[in-house]
């Protein structure tokens, strides 16, 4: 089987999985678009729209669909995946038909929740929402909120599918993460903020990370760094990155994010139940972060 190489995945570089802003309640539109047009600037390589961090659970159907026509029209050409979940197979599929209808570079599937199906089930799943799939999957390996955990096998298998082409990777499992890396045929993301600099000295193709919404620019250099093996300047740029990283996931992600994307004037502070906003105590630790608070 090839190996993804750099030249061959849009999979690689430094992603952002979009916050959605609301104000008084309903998504704010120039907000998020605002917001997408000043990231595309940054160097960054494209947008997931939608996910975990876009607070996809509290959105219908209506407003994701809002929300990604806002993120695709904003997002100056960069490619933008779309996330989805569910746990009904039949009306996972059906809105995967209804997604073919965008100019998508992929989307985001996890496993389904709550149900906690088999290896085989899961197998069963991906490939039933691959067929379906206009874009290619990338498989969002999320255990702690799906409750399912994708085996290294069942990746691999799942790698043979041609539309399945990447990997979030947020399993925090090392010895998993480096047998996709070595075996090659999925490109390999970290979708653990905190696993990003491993990820990459591992040999992983980039990284999925909501605490890169600020100061995307050193997230950028610090993906090029690894990428190009540099792994004294790398560490520098991580020492320094950690401690924003830490406190962008003290609370409940992207609660402690919009606490600072809305004290730099980019949204409300404002979230959907049953997600609340960022305790005071913690407003306060990232604002004083040295180098790194708003500005
Ligand atoms: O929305 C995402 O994609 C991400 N979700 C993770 C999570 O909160 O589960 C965090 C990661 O930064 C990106």
């Amino acid at each position: 089987m090839p190996a993804v190489s750099a030249s061959s995945t849009p999979f690689q570089g430094l992603w952002i999985p979009l916050v959605t802003p609301f104000h008084d309640g309903a998504v704010d539109h120039p907000s998020l678009a605002r917001m997408t047009k000043k990231l595309a600037g940054q160097g960054i390589a494209g947008f997931v729209a939608c996910g975990s961090t876009g607070e996809a659970a509290a959105l219908d159907k209506a407003e994701q669909l809002a929300v990604l026509e806002t993120v695709l029209d904003a997002s100056q050409g960069l490619p933008v995946v779309m996330g989805l979940s569910g746990y009904h197979l039949g009306q996972t599929q059906e809105w995967v038909q209804t997604l073919a209808r965008y100019p998508l570079a992929g989307l985001l599937v996890p496993a389904p929740h709550y149900i906690r199906p088999s290896q085989d089930g899961l197998l069963l799943w991906f490939r039933a929402l691959a067929d379906a799939s206009a874009s290619p999957l990338v498989i969002y390996d999320i255990p702690y909120r799906t409750g399912a955990t994708l085996a290294t096998d069942t990746l691999l298998a799942l790698a043979e599918h041609p539309r399945i082409c990447a990997i979030k990777d947020c399993g925090g499992n090392a010895a998993k993460t480096q047998a996709l890396i070595a075996d090659g045929r999925l490109a390999v993301l970290a979708g653990e903020d905190a696993q990003m600099f491993t990820t990459l000295a591992l040999g992983g193709h980039g990284a999925i990370a909501a605490s890169a919404h600020w100061q995307a620019p050193r997230f950028v250099a610090l993906v090029e760094l690894l990428r190009a093996g540099d792994l004294p300047e790398a560490r520098r740029a991580w020492q320094a990155l950690l401690p924003w990283v830490e406190a962008c996931f003290a609370e409940a992600n992207p609660a402690p994010l919009k606490a600072v994307l809305a004290h730099a004037g980019w949204m409300r502070n404002e979230l959907r139940a049953p997600m609340t906003a960022a305790s005071a105590a913690l407003e306060q630790r990232l604002q004083a972060l040295p180098g790194l608070s708003p500005r």
